[in-house]
């Protein structure tokens, strides 16, 4: 494990060259390894796995998800099993049915929780919200974490691509005495670029805020107000489209994700870097105290009860596809649509 300096902060990573492939095989080689849930992680990781040289399995309800699982490549009654049978022949439990999903599912899988066996989450939601989702291990396994930092989606294609997506590692209970090997390797067999160290609480407070923040909720709000002011002063469409998203995309956010903030406005007019240097404090004291109203909300369980009890109503999905229809259906996001097309590159 290597120590880094992070900004002056000290931390532990984990990367490939110091844990290789080999190493994690031969770590988990006799490991049979169950990934439970086949619907973003769970083909991402399983798939990775898999195609790294690990004994993986794959339990799924019956239904589209074990449709999917089987033209994926994973046979019914070798490598593709019901959730139960995946969970008996596993000796290591991955647990990758959504959040809401985890609690109905407890009791199954804590049925086959035999001592020596790890229980192996990528969210530190259930244990860490134990008292709302009931989930308490018993003491003889390990439990443990790895959490990619992206979409499923994402862990697949960029482990295609011969990239990694970072994940955090943490460890809850270590029973074997083989939990750091265990998720070490496990973390470099689902495809993690590096792997950087945390608990499971402070994995799911930071997880549900960066979510609800920057990542999605914050960055929709913000585009969605910038956007509706310029249509308020008639501009149109397209004009506040390209301003507000197109161009943040394609030309200025690869620049500070390859360098840095400084790197993309030194990139910029100096007269654009004047502006933006003023104006980043106005829109950072403005949007503080949301922040800290969300971590709050997230550090009380609010947001885990929230997701709990939507999750878990019969009609979620299509109460949720509505959702994202109205957005998919915005002014903005139908502008969008157009302005993707006009790419050269999707010509
Ligand atoms: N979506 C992502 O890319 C990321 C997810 N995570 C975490 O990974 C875990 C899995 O998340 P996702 O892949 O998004 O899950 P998901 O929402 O895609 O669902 C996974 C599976 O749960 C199954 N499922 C749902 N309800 C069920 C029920 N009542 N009984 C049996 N199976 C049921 C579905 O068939 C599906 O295969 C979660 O803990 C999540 O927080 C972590 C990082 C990113
Ligand atoms: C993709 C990811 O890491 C998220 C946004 O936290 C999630 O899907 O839960
Ligand atoms: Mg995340
Ligand atoms: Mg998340």
């Amino acid at each position: 494990m290597a120590q880094m300096n992070f900004g002056g902060v000290t931390e532990n990573v984990v990367t490939r060259e110091e844990f290789p492939l080999e190493k994690a095989r031969e770590v988990l080689k006799n490991e049979t390894i169950a990934v439970i849930g086949y619907g973003v992680q769970g083909p991402g990781q399983s798939l990775n796995l898999r195609d790294n040289g690990f004994n993986v399995i794959v339990g799924q309800r019956q239904g589209k998800t074990f449709d999917k699982a089987v033209a994926d490549g994973w046979v019914p009654g070798e490598t593709l099993f019901s959730i139960e049978e995946a969970c008996e022949r596993a000796t290591i439990i991955q647990v990758l049915l959504s959040d809401a999903a985890q609690i109905a599912c407890w009791p199954t899988i804590k049925k086959h929780l035999t001592p020596g066996k790890a229980l192996y989450f990528s969210h530190g939601f259930a244990i860490t919200y134990k008292e709302r989702t009931g989930i308490v291990p018993p003491a003889d396994v390990d439990v443990i974490m790895v959490a990619p930092k992206g979409s499923g989606t994402s862990l697949r294609t960029m482990f295609l691509e011969g990239r990694g997506l970072n994940s955090s590692y943490a460890i809850f209970q270590d029973a074997t005495g083989r939990a750091f090997e265990r998720v070490i390797a496990l973390g470099i067999g689902v495809g993690s670029g590096y792997l950087f160290e945390t608990t499971f609480q402070r994995e799911v407070y930071s997880d549900l805020t960066g979510e609800r923040g920057t990542l999605m909720g914050a960055i929709q709000g913000l585009l969605l107000a910038q956007y509706e002011t310029l249509r308020e002063h008639g501009h149109t469409p397209s004009e506040a489209f390209n301003e507000t998203v197109e161009e943040l995309t394609q030309s200025l956010m690869p620049l500070f994700a390859a360098k840095g903030m400084d790197w993309m406005y030194a990139n910029c007019s100096t007269t654009a870097q004047r502006g933006a240097l003023d104006w980043m404090t106005p829109f950072h004291d403005a949007t503080k105290p949301v922040f800290e109203k969300l971590y709050q909300s997230v550090a009380s369980g609010e947001e885990a009860q929230r997701s709990i009890d939507s999750n878990s109503q019969p009609d979620y999905r299509e109460k949720l596809n509505e959702e994202l229809r109205q957005l998919r259906e915005s002014e903005m996001w139908q502008t969008g649509a157009v302005v993707r097309k006009l790419r050269p590159e999707n010509n």
